[in-house]
């Protein structure tokens, strides 16, 4: 039989989502990437499990289905999600979208709608471009590189799972494990909640292990891992989840 193929994010707040994964998976290839490749070699064929974009999945829901609890959410602040805006929020014009994201990309576009009827042009941030390079009016940043001080000038800084949760009083969910439907993934659900709660008893050895290297104070980096991310998919999540497909809907976001 074929070798598993899944897919996890390659930031740091997937850490404690694959935490032992190769041991309680020794058959499986775990490979590492930005969400959206993730997203687009699920949708290809070339993984069979992956922690993609929640988005993604409302965009292909015909072929997905839910694989695990286990997730990337927040119930408040989630600090590595941000639009940084060079001009006060209500004039853009213009965004950058963060190359990586996808779910997030869409939530920016829900939020900048919603709260101050705005449809800026859209231009990508590549991966390795730095938002200081762009001249767009504001720029979405996502991952390890929103979490740091910024260099550029900016007006208005949003950490836009704080922005959500006080909207809409729901949790928000990034990312999740998603498989094809009709296959039999009983065994890898649990191999991958057993994961995450090991990884939710060990997160000061993580953020021990992981701050110098992602620029940040051992106890930051705990306090990332611990107060600001969530990783279970409860009852709470779910209806901000489905609130979101529905703001993403209305806007033309989901469709594929
Ligand atoms: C909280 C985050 O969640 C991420 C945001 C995603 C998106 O916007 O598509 C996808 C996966 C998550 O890793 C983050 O990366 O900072």
């Amino acid at each position: 039989m074929d070798k598993l193929r899944i897919g996890a994010v390659s930031y740091l707040n997937t850490k404690p989502l694959v935490y032992g994964i190769q041991q309680r998976l020794p058959g499986a290839e775990v490979v590492f990437d930005l969400p959206s490749r993730l997203a687009d070699q699920l949708h290809a064929g070339q993984l069979d499990v992956a922690l993609i974009p929640s988005v993604e999945y409302f965009r292909h829901a015909d072929d997905y289905e839910i694989v695990s609890d286990a997730c990337i959410a927040c119930r408040g602040p989630v600090w590595s999600v941000r639009l940084l805006s060079r001009v006060p929020v209500p004039e853009i014009k213009t965004l950058a979208l963060d190359e990586g994201s996808r779910t997030s990309a869409a939530l920016v576009q829900v939020l900048l709608k919603q709260q101050y009827g705005l449809t800026p042009e859209l231009h990508p941030l590549p991966i390795d471009a730095s938002p200081d390079t762009l001249s767009t009016d504001a720029v979405l940043l996502i991952g390890d590189r929103a979490m740091h001080p910024t260099t550029g000038l900016y007006q208005e800084i949003w950490d836009l799972g704080d922005r959500w949760c006080s909207w809409s009083k729901l949790p928000f969910v990034f990312a999740m494990w998603i498989g094809r439907r009709g296959v039999d993934h009983r065994e890898l659900a649990d191999a991958l909640q057993h994961c995450r709660d090991a990884g939710m008893e060990h997160l000061q050895q993580l953020a021990t292990e992981h701050a110098g290297t992602h620029g940040l104070t051992v106890s930051d980096c705990f306090a990332y891992l611990s107060r600001y991310l969530h990783f279970t998919l409860g009852d709470e999540e779910r209806q901000g989840l489905e609130l979101y497909r529905s703001e993403a809907t209305k806007l033309g976001l989901i469709a594929s």
